[in-house]
């Protein structure tokens, strides 16, 4: 099917999204269990990044607003918190049944808002639905403990009580998982939420608040506020009644973030950008390790914190291993990620693509082969072909930056060392890939590489039970795991004094 057969198939989208349940499409912010306009009237319009068409505007909410849903999460937080565990289990388990039954309409929102294909867009969902499930019974493990006391007749001990009002700011790239990933946790500790998504796409974000009204999630407790960006995330990064802040983006603006919680002091979990080594030992089957690389290197179309950005080969399967992957990565099928068999969506928008296509120029200005990628062949302005780039080293931008895009690059390497030093050599430490079948290398690698997430012979590593999270400028805290519901979690030590059963024993 052609992009503009497709365009023709969709035109009615704004009209409802062709979905099965239209109330899903929301073209309002939610706050305080309310769908609101903005005050102004200031809007922001979203588009399919494959069609370029219009598929509709969310509100921009003025201060005065924000404040209102601020105040709103506050009052209720007050009523959650008091709940126990388990009933907030319960709610976010109906929670994970509607995301689940709804699993078709939601990847449809989000294959129109964000590119990726039909079946990626699934996936998604189900991933995005499994941090609801996880945290629903992680919420009754938030123990605390008690302290073999040093004072005479005292009892000692900790409780864990929630943080308070948690504002969550949240990429395009992942736009449902990375909402569920930190409102989970949060509201399974008692927490309430104010949601702050991309302005690209807002609407996989209000249709999950739709569900979660359905739910039966109370008023107040989980909000979604459409706006300005710097303006809503300065807001709630100011105010004092936002207790934490959880952002999950670009380092850039996570460190615009960090330096504005400041002032308040709030607690702070920053999940930034990545810069994936994929390192491939000399005992690898080239054509395996290349399969490997290709899927994770290309998923999203390579925008992916987790995204292979360095593509580490020892020498002695070098050449083998390029003419693996671009067979490969010629296989891969381009185009609306609506139109069945679809390997790779557009990027996010123009500026996307024009950022790729600099990276491919620095590369081979400075002496990397472009061993494959012809961008005539893309199906549209948003789209950007897989390109291939062997030689690359540490003064290229496709070495030192988060490509985000499908520009692969490819370096040898001859010993251990050396390679764990060209891994290392970045401001990021996310997630790295290690391909090898030799225990004694795994495990000096594994331990060498100073990267947060490890993954060995292995291209998925993430789910609900996994501290998500990176070391150094890839971010602050885990997600994810019991460590993604410390983050919204206070320890309280207790003192009992004069309790002479209690001894000081
Ligand atoms: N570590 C992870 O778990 C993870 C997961 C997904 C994406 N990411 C990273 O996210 C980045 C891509 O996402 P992106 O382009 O949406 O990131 P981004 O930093 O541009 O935007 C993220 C969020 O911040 C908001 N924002 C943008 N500019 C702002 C500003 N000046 N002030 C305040 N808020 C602002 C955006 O509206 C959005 O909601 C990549 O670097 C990727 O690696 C990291
Ligand atoms: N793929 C990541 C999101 C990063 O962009 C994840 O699994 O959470």
């Amino acid at each position: 099917m052609s992009v503009q057969t497709l365009t023709r198939q969709w035109a009615s989208a704004s009209d409802g999204m062709a979905l099965e349940d239209p109330r899903l499409f929301r073209q309002l912010a939610y706050v305080n269990g309310c769908w609101v306009h903005g005050e102004a009237g200031r809007e922001e319009a979203v588009f399919d990044p494959a069609t370029g068409e219009r598929l509709g505007q969310v509100p921009w909410l003025e201060s005065t607003q924000i404040d209102t849903a601020i105040a709103a999460a506050d009052e209720a937080q007050r009523e959650w918190r008091k709940l126990r565990a388990d009933q907030r289990g319960e709610l976010l388990d109906a929670w994970y049944d509607l995301i689940r039954a709804h699993k078709q309409d939601l990847a449809m929102l989000m294959t129109r808002e964000q590119g990726k294909s039909l079946d990626d867009a699934r996936g998604e969902v189900e991933y995005g639905a499994s941090f609801v499930h996880w945290f629903a019974e992680e919420g009754s493990r938030a123990f605390g403990e008690t302290i073999p006391s040093h004072i005479p007749n005292a009892a000692l001990g900790t409780v864990r009580e929630p943080i308070g009002v948690a504002a969550l700011i949240t990429p395009w790239n992942f736009p449902l998982a990375m909402i569920t990933r930190k409102a989970a946790a949060a509201l399974a500790a008692g927490c309430t939420v104010l949601v702050k998504p991309a302005g690209e796409t807002p609407f996989s974000a209000l249709a999950l608040a739709e569900l979660a009204e359905r739910a039966g999630i109370p008023a107040g407790v989980f909000s979604v506020i459409t706006g300005e960006a710097a303006e809503v995330s300065k807001q709630l990064c100011d105010d004092p009644r936002v207790a934490g802040l959880s952002f999950t983006g670009s380092t850039r603006v996570g460190r615009l973030l960090l330096s504005q919680c400041a002032d308040s002091v709030k607690r702070v979990s920053l999940e930034l950008g990545g810069n994936a080594p994929f390192i491939v030992g000399p005992d690898m089957d080239p054509e395996e390790a290349a399969r490997a690389a290709v899927d994770a290197k290309f998923q999203t179309s390579g925008q992916d914190c987790l995204a292979a950005n360095r593509i580490l080969v020892h020498d002695s399967l070098y050449e083998d291993f390029l003419s693996h992957f671009v067979r490969l990565m010629k296989q891969l099928k381009v185009g609306n990620g609506l139109v069945s068999g679809i390997d790779m969506g557009p990027l996010i928008h123009r500026d996307a693509v024009a950022k790729a296509q600099t990276i491919v120029d620095d590369a081979v200005e400075q002496g990397a082969r472009l061993i494959h990628g012809d961008q005539s062949m893309a199906p549209g302005p948003n789209f950007f072909m897989p390109v291939l780039l062997a030689d690359v080293t540490p003064n290229m931008r496709a070495w030192r930056e988060e490509t985000f895009s499908p520009v692969a690059g490819v370096t040898a390497w001859h010993d251990e060392e050396e390679v764990i030093a060209m891994a290392n050599d970045t401001e990021y430490g996310l997630a790295a890939y290690v391909y090898t079948h030799d225990i004694r290398r795994v495990w000096q690698l594994m331990r060498g590489l100073r990267f947060g997430m490890v993954s060995v012979n292995s291209v998925k590593m993430t789910g609900a039970p996994i501290p998500f999270g990176g070391v150094k400028q890839s971010g602050l805290g885990r997600e994810g795991g019991r460590q993604g519901l410390e983050e919204y979690l206070d320890i309280k030590y207790y003192c009992l004094g004069g309790m002479e059963s209690a001894s000081g024993s």
